[in-house]
């Protein structure tokens, strides 16, 4: 046990000098994605700005994020308490807090976008982001399902734009999807590849195809247990349980769709839906509109296809 924590410390410090080329990030959106974003960067040693729409927003991703690095300081230094409290200390004073995008990407070295996935409304940020951050300063998508090219195309530096796709939670979750469009830079294809590696990723690389890699397995997967639902042929908490016991998933569909927000599901299914209106996947899913409809977005209201105790 000691040794898997010497070998977790040791791993964390030598990532945080692999990246010496990024040392400030900005992350816009500090909801689910964003804020496990920022921790991530900070815990590694960066200096991270976080960026949301109004005060009370960033101030909960920053509690939310002091929660979670208690959870990762505990595992970390088990056996020394003062180890954890200074990591957990010196994370969060890395950790700056913003509702002005603009005044923050101006010392940036890399943007990490991850607001709601709209397309008009990711296009918009990063046009009005373009005109004010530093030349240098390289631009990421964190969207599930958004092609990245249309959002860069919102930008003159298509040669300094990829999409960094996470996984939720991201402090737990491994991997890291690096998206390079045609135009991407070798040599930011090679630093957010470093980047991502000295945040703690795995990293896998892909082409701007829809879905990526893991999304377009995942999503059909969740499509057709809903189908199943819809049909009646099993309960929402049979195909769970089914999916984790008989496929050994952490957490079947309804779940995951829970943990991951109604609202961000409606929109990816309502992006491809229009892309692809020829594909019988992506028709309505009459449950989800009438949960998302309710105010029902799942864990972070308290409420989606299960109901939870609000923290
Ligand atoms: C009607 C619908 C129509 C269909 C629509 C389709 C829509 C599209 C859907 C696709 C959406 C894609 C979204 C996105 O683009 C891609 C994704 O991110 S997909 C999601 C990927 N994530 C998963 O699959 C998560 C699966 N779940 C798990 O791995 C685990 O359940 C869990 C979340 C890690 C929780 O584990 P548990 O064991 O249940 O709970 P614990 O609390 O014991 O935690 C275990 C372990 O992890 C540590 N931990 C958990 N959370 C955090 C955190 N936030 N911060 C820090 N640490 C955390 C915890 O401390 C434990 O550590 P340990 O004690 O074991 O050392
Ligand atoms: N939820 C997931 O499991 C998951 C996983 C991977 C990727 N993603 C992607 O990450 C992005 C964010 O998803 P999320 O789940 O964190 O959403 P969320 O709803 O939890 O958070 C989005 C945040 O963005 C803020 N926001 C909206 N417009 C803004 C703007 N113009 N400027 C600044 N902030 C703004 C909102 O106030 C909100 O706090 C989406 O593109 C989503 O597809 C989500």
């Amino acid at each position: 046990m000691r040794l898997a924590h010497a070998t977790l410390s040791r791993k964390l410090s030598s990532s945080a000098c692999i990246n010496q080329s990024i040392k400030n990030v900005v992350v816009i959106g500090g909801g689910l994605m964003g804020s496990g974003i920022a921790q991530v960067a900070a815990q590694s040693g960066q200096n991270v700005t976080i960026v949301d729409l109004d005060r009370k927003v960033v101030e909960k991703a920053q509690n939310a994020i002091n929660t979670s690095l208690q959870r990762v300081a505990k595992k970390l230094f088990k056996d020394d308490l003062a180890k954890a409290d200074k990591f957990l200390t010196n994370s969060m004073s890395r950790l700056m807090l913003s509702t002005n995008p603009e005044e923050a990407v101006g010392q940036s070295d890399l943007v990490v976008e991850a607001i709601v996935e709209k397309l008009r409304i990711k296009q918009n940020l990063f046009k009005t982001l373009d005109t004010v951050a530093p030349t240098h300063t390289i631009f990421a998508s964190n969207t599930s399902s958004l092609p990245i090219g249309e959002i860069a195309e919102a930008t003159q530096r298509k040669d300094r734009f990829v999409g960094l796709h996470f996984f939720n939670p991201v402090p737990v979750m491994k991997l890291l999807e690096v998206i390079r469009i045609p135009e991407t830079s070798d040599d930011t294809y090679n630093r957010v590849m470093d980047w991502g590696k000295s945040v703690g990723k795995q990293t896998v690389t892909c082409k701007d195809t829809p879905g990526f890699i893991v999304n377009r397995l995942l999503v059909p997967y969740m499509m057709e247990s809903v189908r199943l639902l819809e049909r009646g042929d099993a309960t929402a908490r049979d195909i769970d349980t089914a999916m984790k016991l008989g496929a050994g998933y952490p957490m079947g569909p309804f779940e995951l769709l829970d943990y991951v927000g109604l609202d961000t599901s409606k929109f990816i299914i309502e992006g491809w839906a229009e892309k692809f209106p020829e594909n019988p996947l992506f028709k309505p899913v009459p449950t989800l509109n009438r949960l998302v409809e309710e105010g029902k977005l799942g864990m972070k209201t308290g409420e989606g296809f299960y109901k939870y105790q609000k923290k």
